[in-house]
């Protein structure tokens, strides 16, 4: 029986894998850890009626005995361990949603729908570091497949709408907060619909911009309003958000650096769960609507075409409707006026918990057991 650590279990990413794992029984004929960066030797999850006792996600040697570790703490505790444990002389599977090791030569990235071929060939030649992608990049090529394998993108711009959840748990909990604290000012007569709009719009706005406003995680007010930046600043005008755009699609896909060239803005917003991205796509050549709805719907199973019309647009590509589906919405179709080149926009909306990170991870455990 394989010994499985999981690290990270407790937050955003973490607790959405552990649910999946619940459901889809992947704890099964598996020895699993459960390790803790703050509260090793106190209880852990009780799955089913087995009681975890959390181990200490510091200590090497309890990391040591394990076959395969399935992070998701996070980059810094990746790069802190992840050298300390190879060091160590540890030969097992390290499976991580961090960003951190992504780009090393020694890590194959995650997206079996898309990069299985990849996934298996990484196996064979012995590579045991597994990287989940950007959860933005992930559901746009996840959306995008079916064009992926028909070779017809050029070039692409994204331009991302990033959920609060995406930033981690203490982050949607102050985006919660702030809405409540703006709630909190609100009286039933203000929030009446007679009478002039103006002097709501006014008390709220400066609510958002006081500084009793809920902000240390953000670093800024997210509730009624948005945030153009998201990780560090390269200091060329990206952000390493945007970066990970071209870097992460040509390295999932197998590709030489830079063969599809991928840039935009990456934007927070004041979404709970599930990122879109509005995608100007260049292609080889024209594909209307109908052959994009069968390429895209051939690709996989867990892509939904939305035909371009506002009806099915407002009611099934939204986070709202999407948050907790596997499916990954796809829609907003069109050819763009632009110099009648083949240039057409698309909106994909994904749950950024389950295929934009606890699902490739959960899927590269079950590939090295040989599930699936
Ligand atoms: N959030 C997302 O949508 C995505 C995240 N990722 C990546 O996955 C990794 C983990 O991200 P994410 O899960 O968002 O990070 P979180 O901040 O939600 O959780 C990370 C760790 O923080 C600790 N923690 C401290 N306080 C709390 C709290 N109040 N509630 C829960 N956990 C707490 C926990 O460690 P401990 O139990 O040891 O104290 C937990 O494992 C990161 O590298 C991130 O970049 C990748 C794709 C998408
Ligand atoms: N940065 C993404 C989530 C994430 O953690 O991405 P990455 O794993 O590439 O750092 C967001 O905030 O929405």
């Amino acid at each position: 029986m394989k010994h499985v650590g999981i690290i990270g279990w407790r937050g955003m990413v973490g607790s959405v894998l552990l649910q999946r794992m619940v459901e889809e029984d992947d704890l099964h004929d598996i020895s699993a850890h459960f390790y803790s960066t703050s509260s090793a030797g106190d209880p852990g999850p009780v799955i089913g009626d087995v009681s975890y006792t959390l181990k200490d996600a510091h200590s090497i040697e309890a990391l040591a005995e394990m076959d395969i570790i399935i992070t998701c703490q996070g980059g810094d505790y990746t790069k802190s361990i992840y050298p300390a444990l190879i060091n160590h002389g540890w030969q097992g599977y390290w499976i991580d949603a961090a960003s951190a090791l992504r780009m090393d030569e020694k890590a194959c990235i995650i997206l079996d729908p898309v990069n299985r071929a990849n996934i298996d060939r990484a196996v064979e030649d012995g590579i045991k570091l597994f990287v989940g992608g950007n959860c933005s990049i992930t559901l746009s090529l996840m959306g995008l497949a079916g064009l992926i394998k028909a070779d017809l993108i050029e070039w692409m711009s994204v331009m991302t709408y990033q959920s609060a959840s995406g930033a981690g748990a203490k982050h949607v909990r102050e985006l919660i907060a702030q809405s409540a604290y703006i709630n909190r000012y609100l009286s039933s007569e203000e929030l009446a619909t007679s009478g002039s709009v103006l002097p709501l719009v006014n008390k709220v706005s400066e609510l958002i911009n006081s500084t009793d406003m809920p902000t240390q995680s953000f670093g800024a007010p997210l509730m009624g309003s948005i945030i153009p930046w998201i990780d560090s600043d390269l200091g060329d005008g990206n952000s390493r958000e945007e970066w990970k755009g071209e870097a992460e699609t040509n390295k999932i896909l197998g590709l030489p650096a830079g063969t599809i060239p991928v840039n935009g803005l990456c934007i927070r917003v004041g979404v709970i769960r599930c990122h879109s991205a509005a995608i100007t796509l260049k292609l080889k050549r024209e594909v209307n609507e109908a052959e994009f709805a069968t390429l895209i719907t051939d690709a996989h199973p867990w892509v939904n075409y939305v035909p371009n019309n506002k009806e099915e647009s407002v009611s099934k590509l939204t986070p709202a409707y999407i948050s907790g589906s596997p499916q990954v919405g796809i829609g907003r179709y069109k050819k763009m006026a632009l110099n009648n080149e083949p240039i057409y926009s698309v909106l994909t909306v994904g749950d950024q918990l389950l295929w934009g990170a606890a699902e490739p991870l959960r899927r590269m455990l079950n590939i090295l057991l040989g599930r699936v």
